[in-house]
């Protein structure tokens, strides 16, 4: 099984990637790896959507929304970034902007005045590092090599960070197994009480929702996409009844089913 997910070598969604396939490449967006499951190129792609202390992955969910793929598992990682560099003295960090994000409050306490460099993914600020001894790089340690010092670990801003990412596969291998399921909702309508509509069909069959997002849909401001994930698989007959409520109550819009999936946590 092949495998796509966010490079070079060295990324956290590479780590996560390692759990799903052995033979994997690289792209340089998540876009990019939606597409190239999406277009049979790849059995698998490996996208990060929501960090516990930055939220969520905009990229990812909107990919998600645009292109037609299935969930099939989602990984949860913990996420330790250390701060790389060739020497104690730098004037630019580089790293992902979820990255520089999650470690706001030590850059800003420690290194109050280097310049931050957001980068397409970590691995790529520790190349920067090592290419350049006027940057640091922050990512995963193992990068650090031969050429590089660990000048810190753990300098993200709480010890408990975490990164879901979604395992996405081609639409046909969509499965109704799994303890969790996703769907993307666009209403393409707008009246009071539109959000407790979409949800009731879950509450009145006591499915526990786990997230609820909403991203612009594009096509006029305040005009939304919902993204609901729940902790029920669609081989229920409960999940099914709230499924079929839902499509009636978009039935001016759409309602994409990602499919179930279980959760597996990687370290
Ligand atoms: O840059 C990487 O290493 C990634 O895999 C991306 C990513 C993300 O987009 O959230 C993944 C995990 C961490 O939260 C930081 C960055």
């Amino acid at each position: 099984m092949n495998a796509l997910t966010l490079g070079p070598e060295g990324t956290y969604s590479h780590r996560a990637t390692q759990s799903v396939a052995d033979d994997i490449d690289f792209a340089e967006s998540v876009t990019a790896i939606v597409e190239g499951v999406a277009t049979g190129a790849y059995d698998r792609g490996v996208v990060p959507i929501e960090n516990s202390i930055e939220g969520s992955v905009t990229e990812s969910l909107d990919a998600l929304a645009d292109q037609r793929v299935a969930v099939v598992r989602e990984v949860v990682t913990p996420i330790r970034h250390s701060l790389l560099a060739q020497t104690e003295t730098f004037e630019t960090v580089a790293s992902h902007q979820q990255a520089l994000a999650q470690c706001r409050e030590y850059l800003n306490r420690e290194y109050p005045d280097v310049v931050t460099e957001p980068v397409a993914s970590t691995a790529r600020g520790v190349e920067r590092a090592r290419e350049d001894s006027s940057v640091a790089g922050i990512g995963h340690p193992a990068n650090a090599g031969d050429d590089l010092r660990v000048l810190e670990s753990d300098i993200q801003d709480r010890s408990s960070n975490a990164t879901r990412f979604l395992v996405v596969a081609p639409e046909s291998e969509r499965s109704e197994a799994g303890g969790k399921t996703s769907f993307v909702v666009y209403p393409n309508t707008n009246h009071p009480g539109l959000l407790l509509d979409l949800l009731e069909p879950f509450a009145e069959r006591d499915i526990n929702l786990s997230r609820v997002e909403s991203r612009p849909s594009g096509e006029r401001l305040g005009d939304y996409v919902f993204h609901i994930d729940i902790e029920a698989g669609l081989y229920e007959g409960r999940t099914k009844g709230a499924v079929a409520e839902l499509e009636e109550i978009a039935d001016e819009g759409w309602v994409r089913v990602l499919g179930s999936y279980d959760t597996e946590h990687v370290v």
